[in-house]
């Protein structure tokens, strides 16, 4: 679903990335963690084409489409449809004044999706929650629902990637889990690719299959995530375990 291969992010003569191998598979999550500004976001959002300040050099092919040389139109198709992005703050994405079922029904019917009903059902049963979230205004539920609404709206609209920045860390630790606990149905029960940026450690741990670790926009190590965290090569990747709670 995803392909990386030399992929180099530069502002002016600053590479802020550089990944030479990146692989994410239908029911595959892979995480890049790092350090603040080691160029996990970008890494992230140069796979939907989504730095126009910056020099994007390398090959980038999502779900079938090579992000490098498509056209903004089959572009457009991908990003919010077959991909979708998840943020740390979703309340802050979704429009205050509206209530969530008024949203997601605008969303499907923007993007021509059928049986908007039963397919919204559906999307709120995969995330675990009840109907009555759509009555509701975004200010009205909390982090934990937001987030999950968030995802059932990706799901709706035919996500098969999902690109998570940081999706749980503005959420206290009990709702972290329900976060997590829902990604983790979506992949084994719906093979979603998953791509997840976070400096937490261990909850990467309880959902990788593999990790790459960024710092100062390099990677400095890759492989299986339950090698990685266990007996990692790198310093860095030791320093950053070694400061876990
Ligand atoms: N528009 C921009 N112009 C210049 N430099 C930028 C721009 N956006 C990001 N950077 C730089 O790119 C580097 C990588 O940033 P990035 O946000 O990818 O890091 P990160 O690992 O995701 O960090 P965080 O966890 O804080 O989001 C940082 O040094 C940042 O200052």
């Amino acid at each position: 679903m995803i392909e990386v291969r030399d992929l180099q992010v530069r502002y002016g003569d600053r590479v802020v990335a550089d990944v030479p191998e990146l692989d994410v598979g239908a029911g595959e999550c892979v995480a890049i963690v790092g350090e603040s500004g080691s160029g996990k976001s970008t890494t992230l959002l140069s796979l939907l084409g989504l730095i126009p300040d910056a020099t994007v050099s390398g090959h980038v092919t999502v779900c079938g489409v090579d992000v490098m040389t498509a056209a903004p139109r089959r572009l457009r198709e991908i990003r919010g449809a077959r991909v979708a992005l998840v943020m740390q703050s979703p309340q802050a994405a979704l429009s205050p004044a509206t209530r969530l079922g008024v949203l997601m029904r605008r969303a499907l019917k923007l993007h021509g999706v059928g049986r908007p009903a039963e397919i919204m059902a559906e999307a709120l049963e995969a995330v675990l929650l009840d109907r009555e979230i759509l009555r509701r205004y975004p200010h009205e539920v909390s982090g934990g629902q937001a987030q999950r609404f968030a995802i059932a709206l990706a799901i709706a609209l035919g996500a098969e990637v999902i690109l998570a920045d940081e999706p749980t860390s503005a959420l206290d630790v009990t709702v972290q889990a329900e976060v997590v606990g829902v990604l983790r149905r979506l992949r084994r029960d719906r093979g979603l690719a998953l791509l997840l940026v976070s400096h937490d450690l261990a909850l990467v741990s309880t959902i990788a299959d593999r990790v790459l670790v960024m710092r100062d926009g390099v990677v400095v190590e890759s492989g299986p995530a339950a090698k990685v965290l266990a007996d990692p090569d790198h310093p860095y990747t030791r320093e950053l375990l070694e400061a876990l709670p």
